[in-house]
């Protein structure tokens, strides 16, 4: 059954032929935030599916409540009412299965090297001997092209690199989900546009299941499959789409162009002419 049926466009050609069966649903999801001054509603009643393998995008204006769905999704913040289900399960708090990559370049803690950082989740988390951990962690640095560093300490790296690593830590860890949230964001432009073929490729390697924030429409065209986009405050299901079609080199042509138009009017205007 469609996560969203009361939807105003529906989804172009149907699921994605490159994914497999349902593994994150969420139904009629309201999220607030109580502080003493006032309540504040972040999203109400969002539904949304997210099968195996998607690279699933949650697009949005600023303020709709994208990191505050992820969030739930991470089981940092639980619903006022709806549900989040992994595999079947009710999402109660935060899980190894769910592994979070922020925006910000100072989630690795400075005091361990590259290596380190990446393995020592591997030891804790997954119960990994520390010959194991290493050889995983290896692996998945290399996978970033960051196995020449396994050594440094996270301040001698550019900001692209802490990203790269936060992102090999995540993927080592063999989440069920891999979560981010604007990961590319403080990032320069030639940079963050690497990145978003860097995620791409590893996508294609290693067939992750990725839910994705960004209120850059044309970063959610090139890194989603499926593309959720939330109305203003308070964040509420105005569309989804599919994008598997793009990605680097499909920026400069009508197209991609049309699409980024047509998203840019419905996340924009209130009353669009179908
Ligand atoms: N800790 C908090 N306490 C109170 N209100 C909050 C808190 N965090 C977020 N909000 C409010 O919840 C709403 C949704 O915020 P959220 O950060 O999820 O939006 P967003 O779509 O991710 O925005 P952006 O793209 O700017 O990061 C906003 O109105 C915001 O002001």
């Amino acid at each position: 059954m469609a996560a969203n049926p009361h939807l105003l466009y529906p989804i172009e050609g149907g699921q994605a032929a490159e994914t497999s069966g349902k593994l994150l649903s969420a139904r009629d999801v309201t999220l607030e935030y109580r502080t003493p001054e006032r309540l504040v509603r972040a999203t109400h009643d969002v539904s949304f599916d997210v099968y195996g393998a998607d690279r699933f995008v949650l697009l949005g204006p600023s303020g709709c409540g994208k990191s505050t769905l992820l969030k739930a999704v991470a089981g940092f913040i639980e619903p006022v009412s709806g549900s989040i289900e992994i595999d079947g399960e009710r999402v109660t708090g935060p899980g190894a299965d769910r592994i979070v990559v922020f925006q910000e370049f100072d989630q690795l803690p400075p005091w361990k090297t590259v290596l380190q950082n990446v393995a020592f989740p591997l030891r804790v988390a997954r119960k990994l001997g520390r010959a194991e951990a290493r050889e995983r962690a290896l692996h998945f640095l290399d996978k970033v092209g960051l196995a020449r560093f396994a050594d440094a300490y996270p301040h001698t790296l550019s900001g692209g690199m802490k990203q790269r690593v936060a992102i090999a830590r995540a993927l080592a860890m063999q989440p069920r989900v891999l979560l981010m949230d604007e990961p590319f964001a403080a990032l320069d432009a030639l940079t963050r546009r690497r990145m978003q073929e860097e995620l791409l490729r590893l996508w294609s390697d290693e067939r992750f299941t990725l839910l994705f924030v960004t209120h850059s429409i044309e970063e959610a065209l090139i890194v989603g499959n499926r593309i959720l986009l939330l109305t203003p405050h308070p964040g509420r299901v105005r569309a989804e789409l599919n994008s598997h079609q793009y990605s680097q080199e499909s920026v400069g042509r009508g197209e991609f162009q049309q699409s980024v138009a047509r998203i840019h009017r419905l996340l924009f205007e209130e009353e669009v002419a179908r």
